[in-house]
């Protein structure tokens, strides 16, 4: 064993400008690294803790789930360890084995796993349009839970990806809501790219669940996620009958420690940070029209309504079959340029993200790609 490899543990791209989608909400404000130097001990959130974590007044846990509550207008809040596990909570607590669960098909891999671990099938709702766009058809949701209705199929959910991580497509929740109501059935919003980046409305959304991100998208260190959901639904909290005090879903606490002191000590600059969506828009717009000038494509909706963008880049391949360092070139020149999050060696699409980047860092950005493409 050689232990010295965990000596002097550094991050290698620490101090670089991070382009990576699943990375730029996750950022954190100084005021939450400060609370790191308070919290770090392992159990530290415990210090004055009465047998559940969402109970703990000190520091505030009980009052931030209020808030959090207030911040989605959703009735119920429970912390887990991510997006993930959130969505696992309510497959298990609501369905039985053999339920089917109705889905997009941009739904993140986690939603499939998270069915698949509960033991339930999957019925996809697809595409309105295919390449480029990629957009669900959200009036399918409808046929798909008739077709399954005809065939005597017992439907546990209905689940939507508020924003999906590979287009990063909006899609217009409450008319899935609507449907989920009329149908009777539970409505499940995977809001992992857009709680904490930009404002959701759960009741708005005619949302019963919202399952959100710490990491992704709410300001925070990892792991930790967000369930919120309405009262009708407070099965999911259900307590042990050997232990009444402890939720079993939740295994009586989830995330405790710096996750959630995190979370915590940035959530006022998380819900000051939503108002500023539009200009988010406005970045991530500016980055699709400068590029396209060069020869990127954009794929999903358009314009953009979130800050992932996924473009086609056939000029970066072209780049790279000349390039002595081949599909490695691009992620090469950025670094040089202190740019990072563009995955290495890949050239024919890429994926990325400006957001909370300030303008002059995003026109940065923008002339750096140029500068490398145009030489
Ligand atoms: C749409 C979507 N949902 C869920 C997740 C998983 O989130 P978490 O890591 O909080 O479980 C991701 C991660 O990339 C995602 O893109």
């Amino acid at each position: 064993m050689n232990l010295d490899r965990y000596k002097n543990l550094k991050r290698q791209n620490r101090e670089t400008i991070n382009l990576n989608p699943i990375q730029r909400g996750g950022v954190i404000p100084s005021e939450a690294k400060k609370a790191i130097y308070e919290f770090w001990d392992g159990y530290s959130i415990c210090d004055f803790c009465h047998g559940r974590l969402d109970e703990i007044d000190n520091p505030p846990v009980r009052d931030f789930l209020n808030d959090l509550s207030e911040f989605l207008n959703m009735d119920i809040v429970r912390l887990t360890h991510g997006a993930r596990e959130g969505k696992f909570i309510v497959m298990h607590a609501l369905c039985k084995e053999g339920d089917y669960i109705v889905l997009d098909k941009n739904a993140h891999y986690t939603s499939y796993l998270a069915a698949e671990r509960a033991k339930l099938n999957i019925a996809e709702v697809g595409y309105e349009k295919e390449y480029p766009i990629y957009k669900i058809d959200l009036e399918r949701y409808k046929e798909v839970i008739d077709e399954l209705e005809d065939k005597n199929k017992s439907i546990g959910l209905i689940l939507l990806t508020h924003v999906d991580g590979n287009f990063g497509n909006l899609n217009d929740a409450k008319k899935v809501g609507k449907i989920a109501k009329s149908k009777g059935y539970p409505f499940l919003l995977n809001c992992a790219y857009t709680v904490g980046r930009m404002p959701v409305d759960g009741k708005k959304l005619k949302a019963d669940f919202i399952v959100a991100s710490g990491h992704k998208s709410m300001a925070a260190s990892g792991p930790i996620g967000v369930l919120a959901f309405n009262e009708e639904f407070s099965e999911v909290i259900k307590t042990s009958k050997r232990y009444p005090i402890k939720e079993v879903e939740f295994l009586g606490c989830t995330s405790r420690g710096l996750p959630l002191i995190t979370l915590m000590a940035s959530f006022p600059y998380v819900v000051n940070r939503v108002k500023y969506w539009e200009d988010e828009i406005k970045k991530t717009r500016y980055v699709v029209d400068e590029l396209e000038k060069i020869g990127f494509k954009q794929l999903g909706i358009k314009p953009k309504e979130h800050d992932l963008i996924k473009f086609e880049t056939p000029i970066l391949d072209e780049i790279a079959k000349r390039d002595k360092r081949k599909g490695y070139f691009f992620y090469d020149e950025l670094k040089k340029r202190g740019i990072t999050g563009i995955k290495p060696g890949v050239t024919k699409e890429v994926k990325m993200s400006v957001y909370g980047l300030e303008w002059e860092q995003v026109e940065y950005v923008v002339n750096a790609i140029k500068e490398i493409v145009n030489r």
